[in-house]
């Protein structure tokens, strides 16, 4: 395990901040303010110092500041110390230009890849976006929890997106007219390889989330049961070889090229796959559990992953981002949050309008007052 924590945020131009900076002392930080104060922006910030889109899965060009007046946001920047067992790297990421479609990434002063931003990096968060995760689509929930892979697995972001890629290029064939069938075949032997090693890093997780959450039992927020509904990770959950699987997709694939032409779509492979929660002691769906069950049902997940990568023998311990989570939980469950946060010593950033939410917390974390483009630390000792 290698012991991460940010010492400093430095924001540039990046959405309602002009230049903000943060020193950080790495014990958990919460951010109260009211609405529409930035708080959100500030995680937001924190989230983009791995590769992605953030936790908002904003554009480019939308984060960067804009006056009233200006027609389009400016250049914007977010830069980090980040201590790696007590060794200061510097971390940066942002535009160049104004509205520009590229980020830059910086590690020590060069720029690199994005994805070099997961070696020093891992994060896990919840967002109120994630409300209604059980209640719509499956696209939101694989999102979700490919994220949580992802933080485990950096690799399998590069797996999802080759396969993307090649998913494209394959439906753009089978659509446009007599396609060459080699390069169909070859395409489908990437779509293969790259769908089996996706569907046995979800199967993992999964079954490594599960055993963390059975262990938690007696922790206040509901048991959770786990599935994966696809065909494909069902195989890699069974113990099926990762080259049975993906030599099961290529054949699959290529029986299914009239079918799939017919129906505009890939109808079969790791892209449809879905994540099915059940409340344990309740024997009930998520999606039939009350608002506030859902919640906490969610976190548990986002929690336990928290909790087994900071545990881990290898790699980054990681940042946990809770926006607007505090407010949603009884005071018993959001006590037993902050014990955990401490007691997993993770640099979690926290969120909420009232700084009574964060009383419990007092003394074992920064609190830092929020106000639309400054930062000040609260008195918490
Ligand atoms: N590109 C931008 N340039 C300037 N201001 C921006 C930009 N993007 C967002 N903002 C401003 O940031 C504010 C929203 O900040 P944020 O979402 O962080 O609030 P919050 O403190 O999390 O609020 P809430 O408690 O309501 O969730 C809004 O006032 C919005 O106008």
């Amino acid at each position: 395990m290698t012991r991460t924590a940010l010492t400093r945020l430095t924001l540039t131009d990046f959405r309602s901040y002009g230049r903000a900076e943060l020193p950080l002392d790495g014990r958990p930080v919460y951010l109260i303010g009211p609405n529409g104060a930035g708080k959100t922006n500030l995680l937001e910030a924190v989230s983009l110092l791995t590769p992605g889109r953030g936790l908002r899965g904003a554009s480019l060009a939308e984060m960067g500041r804009r006056l009233p007046g200006e027609g389009q946001g400016r250049a914007w920047a977010v830069a980090a110390t980040l201590e790696i067992d007590g060794e200061p790297v510097r971390l940066g990421t942002g535009t160049e230009v104004a509205g520009a479609v590229r980020r830059t990434v910086r590690l020590e002063g060069e720029t690199v890849p994005p994805g070099r931003l997961a070696d020093h990096q891992r994060q896990v968060w919840l967002t109120p976006a994630q409300d209604r995760l059980f209640l719509e689509g499956a696209g939101d929930r694989r999102r979700f929890f490919d994220r949580l892979v992802f933080a485990a697995e950096p690799a399998h972001a590069a797996h999802a997106s080759a396969y993307e890629k090649s998913q494209r290029e394959r439906m753009r064939l089978l659509t446009d007219g007599p396609a060459d069938p080699d390069w169909l075949s070859a395409l489908e032997a990437r779509l293969g390889e790259a769908g089996a090693l996706m569907a046995a890093a979800r199967a993992r997780t999964l079954s490594a989330l599960q055993n963390e959450i059975d262990e938690r039992g007696d922790r206040p927020f509901p048991q959770a049961r786990l599935s994966l509904s696809g065909p494909w990770e069902q195989m890699a959950g069974q113990g099926v070889a990762t080259e049975d699987i993906e030599a099961r997709l290529v054949a699959a694939l290529a029986s299914a090229r009239e079918r799939d032409a017919a129906a505009g779509r890939m109808l079969t492979g790791p892209h449809r796959g879905d994540l099915e929660v059940i409340h344990a002691e309740k024997d009930r769906p998520a999606a039939e559990c009350s608002t506030g069950e859902q919640k906490a049902l969610i976190l548990n997940l986002v929690l336990g992953q928290a909790a087994r990568l900071s545990r881990a023998e290898s790699g980054p311990n990681p940042i946990l981002l809770l926006d607007e989570v505090a407010a949603h939980l009884d005071r018993r469950r959001r006590a037993a949050l902050f014990d955990e946060i401490t007691a997993l010593k993770l640099q979690a950033f926290l969120t909420g309008t009232d700084e009574h939410l964060f009383e419990d917390l007092k003394g074992r974390a920064q609190g830092v007052h929020v106000d639309g483009s400054s930062l000040a630390y609260l008195d918490t000792e």
